[in-house]
């Protein structure tokens, strides 16, 4: 059954809301690169960081929304989900049990609908265990282990196919934003940072690749996971890539964010200097500057919410495959509300969502400046993705590295980069190709 919602959810509409019946058995240990076995299906959800994770079949229910209340009514919908079902789950870890994987618009006024999607069948490993979950609908369907593995048996069975290789036919090709447009508007947003409405700004463009035959998103998902180890591979609903930052992970009262800004692209990186990324991240003022703005905006956010926090002074350099970051690991303890429950996922990526690092400094005015200069609905691109489970836990990464499947063939990749004072078009045009670098390899382009 699926359940479309797109107005209001409140104790009103709670004859839409399906009444869930789910169970969780541990199954053996997995292998580390055992999860990605269960990557075979091209319309399967995906949450996956060094083995662990979890792969997602089929679909029980759906949440939708679009404009400024998305995050509301999802959580409304989902708190009113999680009150109805039976959940039968002995072994109470974060992700185990009835979850939902999530994508939502960046902008209030996206066309993009976010979603929440609970899958019929999740696979998932985390440091202490592997399990199943198995979730009905229909108040008369077998809830049982045998019939949960017999329906993953089959839906694996029925892997997509891979990638025909063709090769020269397939192309990127400009998306909405020329590189020339681009370049302009990292101009005219240096112009505006000058006058001191903002320190920072966040542009962003597409690009898209024109496939001569069908897009093998579990294919490329396998690529993605198995390169992009230090990310968050994803698959939700034609969203798909592997992110490095995480805008927020729940578990329990502690919440953790990665925060990066700050990106050198490792390509150009002159050969046998093994000091160059300290030197020109660390080292470097506009990076420093950039990377201070996006960390003092969580933290700023963060701080009320929690009674012990931990924000490194010094960032680090992330190295991935494609560039460098700087990155901060935040942590913190969430203080209690009255009734005892601390915020949940969700309401922290409400509150947090935008970032600077993906939106600007200051938030509302750098927003407004974006919808502006930008020209084009970002869609999911840098909203939050990822996964929740009942009793407020998960992790909600930023949509990055990243592109929507729009059709078989065709696949629009974004990326966006920080502006501040100092940048030069030029090279933010290419830290931006830099960024499209992980989907392009993985779609052979
Ligand atoms: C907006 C993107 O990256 C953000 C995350 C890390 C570093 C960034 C930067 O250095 O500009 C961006 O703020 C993107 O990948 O599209």
């Amino acid at each position: 059954m699926t359940s479309q919602l797109s107005a209001a959810v409140g104790p009103d509409s709670t004859d839409t809301i399906p009444h869930l019946r789910s169970l969780t058995i541990r199954r053996p240990a997995m292998s580390e690169h055992g999860l990605l076995d269960y990557i075979t299906r091209d319309d399967s959800l995906v949450w996956a960081r060094r083995g662990e994770g979890t792969v997602g079949f089929g679909e029980v229910a759906r949440f939708e929304a679009t404009g400024p209340q998305r995050f509301t009514l999802a959580r409304a919908w989902w708190a009113a989900i999680s009150e109805s079902a039976q959940v039968n789950n002995p072994l109470e870890h974060p992700g185990t049990g009835l979850i939902a994987y999530g994508a939502f618009a960046f902008s209030y006024s996206s066309t993009y609908a976010s979603k929440l999607v609970i899958p019929r069948i999740v696979v998932g490993r985390n440091e202490e265990c592997s399990w199943i979950t198995y979730t009905v609908a229909d108040a008369e369907a077998p809830l049982s282990i045998e019939a949960a593995e017999s329906e993953l048996a089959q839906l694996l069975e029925e892997y997509s196919p891979e990638h025909e290789l063709t090769h020269g036919t397939d192309r990127l090709v400009a998306g909405q934003i020329s590189e020339a447009d681009y370049m302009d508007s990292v101009r005219k947003g240096v112009s505006v940072i000058e006058t001191g409405a903002i320190t920072k700004l966040v542009l962003a463009r597409d690009a898209v690749a024109e496939l001569a035959s069908p897009i093998a998103v579990a294919q490329v998902l396998r690529q993605l996971a198995l390169r992009y180890i230090d990310c968050w591979t994803y698959s939700v609903d034609g969203l798909i890539g592997a992110t490095p930052e995480m805008l927020v992970r729940v578990r329990g009262d502690i919440a953790e964010a990665r925060v990066l800004a700050g990106t050198l692209d490792r390509a150009t990186a002159p050969l046998g200097d093994g000091d160059y990324a300290r030197r020109m991240l660390l080292e470097d003022e506009k990076q420093r500057h950039e990377h201070r703005l996006a960390i003092d905006s969580l933290t700023e956010q963060l701080g009320p919410l929690a009674s012990g926090m931990d924000a490194p002074d010094e960032p680090f350099v992330l190295q991935l495959p494609n560039v460098w970051h700087l990155a901060s690991d935040v942590r913190a303890t969430l203080s209690a509300h009255a009734d005892g429950s601390v915020p949940g996922v969700l309401d922290l990526a409400e509150i947090f969502h935008p970032t600077a690092a993906v939106c600007g400094t200051p938030t509302k005015e750098a927003g407004r400046i974006l919808r502006d200069l930008e020209g084009m609905d970002r869609g999911p691109y840098a909203g939050p993705v990822g996964w929740i489970d009942t009793r407020g836990n998960g992790e909600l990464g930023i949509a990055l590295r990243g592109g929507v499947v729009e059709s078989p063939t065709s696949v629009r990749l974004y990326a966006g980069c920080g502006i501040v004072a100092a940048s030069n078009p030029t090279e933010e045009l290419a830290e931006s190709w830099a960024k499209m670098r992980p989907m392009r390899e993985a779609l052979g382009l």
